[in-house]
């Protein structure tokens, strides 16, 4: 059945029953499909043959009778119809629409074919059109362009020809085929300069009317769907985007947008000029914030200007005043110390002040007897005996005379406190006793110690001690301390002097009557009723109570509680304990503490002041670390053991050796810091970044690996954490138990960093005879050694009318064919230089040696 019908619809003739022979007649019918098609379908009709049975039946089948056949189809379709539940009737009706559908979807698949390929052609014609477009617009610019050099050109001409007296004749005969040219060019011309005025209309962004260039026209009409591409349809919008191309006009807006763009940005950067906070020093990363700039720019900048830095590297005040203005901003300067500002306040008001006890240090030739002494005038003390508890060493006490007065006295070994205090700018010493054993006399460190207290304008009471000795002689003291210029009351001068004995307790009144007498002639005064500043005296970590510092205040009154900075460190007083152990409620002016309470140990000799708060302290002291780790970072970089530092500051040419000291107590400390700053020389020194007493820390590692120094512990040593943290880090840690020991290795290490000595000796000339050009060797100079001997390997001269031209190292140096070590006076030879080839006959070869010196401090 469905045979038949595709049979109809390819419009073939139809499959006739009984060939025309009556049995069936065929007729056709006008077939309505979808969006108004319609199509002529053949149908066939079926007549009952009259007469015969089974008239009816289909064309026969190969080998059976039409009727047989017609009647199985029959059945077939009955049997169909019945499985589905369908009459004949329907289902033939059902098999017919089934074989519409099929035809129409195969339509409308070749339908879409057609289409697409439509599209495509269409597309790619859009392409060539804008294409040709693109290379005539361009075509049209150099055409442009030339016929404009072409008028101007002949524009000057004419003006050159107006300006010329009128032509002769001749001239004019000459003119003539140019005049004639120019009406039959400018007629060429009339649709080019149509084009110019079009393209340039279209420039200035003015709409024109494009004509349709001649061959275009041709194509249009086969590009019939083209036209419709104007045409907003859903269906355009999905296929056209993929290909879509933007136009030259809107490439040239978004050019022309993205220009403006750049143009508003740079002046935007140019307008935006920031005062610029500099700070005496600065990151560049931190100056690139502050300017609102990229750090790589500054980096870039001071490459061009020959410094290589990074990010994190400090800049000084100066080149950073020099980026900022450089990037266009203001400077202004502030110190960071600003925040310092207010720390130490003004002088206190003349009426404020009360008298205050003298502050006395000890100073004298080491056995001369400064212990004793102060142990001696300790006991002087009339409140000792009341107040009761043990005396403890806290490197400062202060004793009650029976008159009334009180002395200060720093407890302090050597010279090292009082020079760190004034180095420190922290004065606390009022008056220097200068003990001067009368059996031994005049010392080197009596007189350091003579010129420490001159230095430090302090005036100086002389005890001559061990008076009690036989061969005492404190006559004989008196005339050697005028060699230094100390002239005693009696003879002249107003330096007093007592005689005594700490050890038979001698003589300490007549010397704590000429202390409280020279105090009255300093009159010393000082405003107890404002927040207590002064001066560190001692410090160290506690085992069981922590940091603990030894301060004397200077001015106002220490109370428990008050908010301390001292140096890098700060903290809430927790207790202030006086030097028999007793707890005191405050600590007026000249009166020793220990303070408890603070998060680290200030160094000795470091100002101490009670700030309002804790936010304050906190700022304070954070600037304060920050300067510390600037300034040790300033001789960083890595590896922080003594090798490897040696490496570093030979190949830097830093002629500073970073060290990191810790030792058991501070007085060790102290002297070992000052006897490794007393070595080097003006090329090489230590510096000693950190010295303090007490076991080494992880604190202490990372100082010493920041700033590449290694750590000589004295007496102490590294807890566990420290340990592996210096292993992890390569922080070398050294342990000594004698001071001689640190300060020998210590200035071996910088012996090495001395450079060498470096001794020449001349071992021979030779003259050039003739010049050789080998190839390969470049020129070999034919020579005769006239004095000495010429070795290979040695430093040679070449010298021309004895001046030296070349200083380098032979390459060869040949005995006839054969390479030779060395050639004596009297001998031919054959020598080439290293990378030099500028040799003469007659020219001279010096020849000499180079032995380095080890150095040594
Ligand atoms: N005969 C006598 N001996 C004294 C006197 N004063 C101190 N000595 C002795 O001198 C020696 C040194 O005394 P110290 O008090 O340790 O001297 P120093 O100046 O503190 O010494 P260093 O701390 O090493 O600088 C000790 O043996 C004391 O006993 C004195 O007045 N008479």
């Amino acid at each position: 059945m469905s045979d038949a019908d595709e049979r109809k619809t390819s419009g073939r003739k139809p499959l006739s029953l009984g060939g025309g022979r009556g049995g069936s007649s065929s007729g056709t019918v006008q077939q309505s499909f979808a969006r108004g098609r319609s199509k002529q379908v053949v149908v066939e009709k079926k007549r009952k043959r009259a007469g015969g049975p089974g008239a009816d039946k289909a064309a026969p089948a190969k080998g059976e009778t039409p009727q047989s056949a017609k009647d199985r189809a029959r059945a077939a379709l009955a049997a169909k119809a019945k499985e589905l539940g369908l009459s004949e009737e329907e289902l033939i009706k059902r098999q017919q629409a089934i074989a519409r559908a099929r035809s129409e979807a195969a339509e409308r698949e070749e339908k879409k074919k057609a289409e697409a390929a439509e599209l495509e052609r269409r597309d790619r014609e859009e392409r060539e059109r804008l294409e040709e477009q693109k290379r005539r617009e361009e075509e049209e610019r150099k055409a442009r362009e030339a016929e404009e050099k072409r008028r101007k050109a002949e524009e000057e001409a004419r003006r050159a020809v107006a300006d010329v007296p009128p032509p002769l004749p001749e001239d004019e005969e000459l003119a003539k085929p140019s005049r004639k040219e120019r009406p039959a060019k400018e007629r060429v011309r009339e649709p080019e300069e149509e084009e110019d005025a079009r393209s340039m209309l279209e420039e200035m962004g003015g709409r024109v009317k494009k004509k349709a260039p001649a061959p275009e026209k041709a194509v249009t009409r086969s590009k019939e769907p083209k036209r419709r591409q104007g045409k907003l349809t859903i269906q355009n919008i999905i296929e056209d985007d993929s290909d879509r191309q933007r136009s030259l006009a809107s490439m040239r807006r978004a050019r022309e947008r993205e220009k403006q763009r750049r143009a508003q940005q740079g002046q935007g950067r140019e307008k935006v000029s920031r005062e610029v906070i500099v700070p005496e020093r600065i990151t560049v990363q931190e100056l690139a914030n502050r300017m609102a700039e990229r750090a790589a720019d500054i980096v870039k900048f001071l490459m061009q200007q020959g410094q290589m830095v990074r990010a994190n590297d400090v800049l000084d005040a100066d080149d950073a005043e020099l980026i900022v203005e450089e990037f266009g901003h203001t400077v202004k300067r502030v110190s960071e110390a600003d925040v310092e500002t207010g720390f130490i306040s003004e002088a206190d008001p003349e009426e404020s002040k009360k008298p205050r006890a003298p502050v006395v240090a000890v100073m004298g030739h080491v056995d001369h007897g400064k212990t004793s002494l102060l142990d001696a005038l300790r006991e002087t003390d009339v409140a000792a005996g009341e107040a009761g508890g043990i005396t403890q060493h806290i490197g400062a006490y202060q004793v009650q005379l029976k008159s009334g007065d009180k002395i200060t006295f720093l407890d302090t070994p050597g010279h090292a406190a009082f020079s760190a205090m004034r180095s420190r700018g922290a004065q606390a010493t009022d008056i220097v006793i200068l003990v001067v054993a009368a059996d031994d006399g005049v010392m080197p460190q009596t007189i350091e110690a003579i010129n420490h207290a001159r230095a430090a304008k302090v005036p100086m009471i002389v005890a001559v001690n061990k008076i009690d000795k036989p061969d005492a002689k404190p006559e004989k003291v008196l005339q050697d301390l005028l060699q230094h210029e100390v002239v005693v009351e009696s003879m002249g001068g107003d330096v007093q002097t007592v005689n005594v004995s700490a050890l038979k307790r001698l003589g300490l009144e007549e010397l704590t009557e000429a202390i409280t007498l020279q105090a009255e002639v300093l009159e010393l005064k000082a405003n107890p009723d404002r927040s207590a500043e002064g001066v560190v005296i001692e410090s160290q970590i506690d085992k069981g109570r922590g940091p603990v510092a030894t301060v004397l205040v200077k001015r106002g009154t220490l109370k428990r509680g008050d908010i301390v900075v001292a140096g890098a460190q700060w903290g809430k007083v927790r207790a202030l304990v006086n030097e028999r152990g007793q707890q005191m409620a405050e600590a007026g002016p000249s009166l020793p503490a220990e303070i408890l309470g603070l998060d680290g140990a200030p160094e000795p000799g470091e100002v101490f002041a009670v700030v309002e708060n804790e936010s304050r302290a906190r700022e304070i002291v954070a600037y304060r670390q920050r300067q510390l780790r600037e300034r040790s970072a300033l001789v960083t970089g890595g590896g922080a053991s003594l090798e490897q530092m040696m490496a570093k500051l030979k190949q830097a040419d830093v002629t500073e050796m970073p060290l990191l000291v810790k030792a058991d107590v501070q007085g060790s400390a102290e002297a070992i810091t000052a006897a490794l700053e007393k070595l080097g020389n003006e090329e090489v020194r230590a510096r000693v970044i950190h010295s303090a007493p007490g076991g080494v820390s992880e604190s202490d590692v990372l100082l010493a690996k920041t700033s590449g120094a290694p750590i000589f512990a004295f007496n102490v040593r590294a807890n566990k954490q420290a340990r592996e943290l210096a292993e992890a880090e390569g922080v070398e840690i050294r342990y000594y138990s004698v001071i001689y020991d640190v300060i020998d290795d210590v200035k071996a290490t910088m012996e090495g960093l001395l450079a060498p000595e470096k001794r020449e000796t001349f071992i021979g000339y030779a003259e050039i005879l003739e010049v050789f050009h080998v190839s390969k060797v470049g020129k070999v100079a034919g020579c005769r050694v006239t004095e000495g001997v010429v070795r290979r390997g040695s430093g040679v001269r070449l010298l021309r009318n004895d001046t030296v031209i070349h200083e380098g190292k032979l390459s060869t140096l040949k005995r006839f064919k054969d390479e030779v070590p060395e050639v004596r006076a009297g001998t031919e030879c054959g020598m080439a230089f290293e990378n030099y080839q500028d040799i003469q006959v007659g020219d001279k070869i010096e020849c000499f040696t180079v032995e380095e010196i080890k150095r040594t401090l």
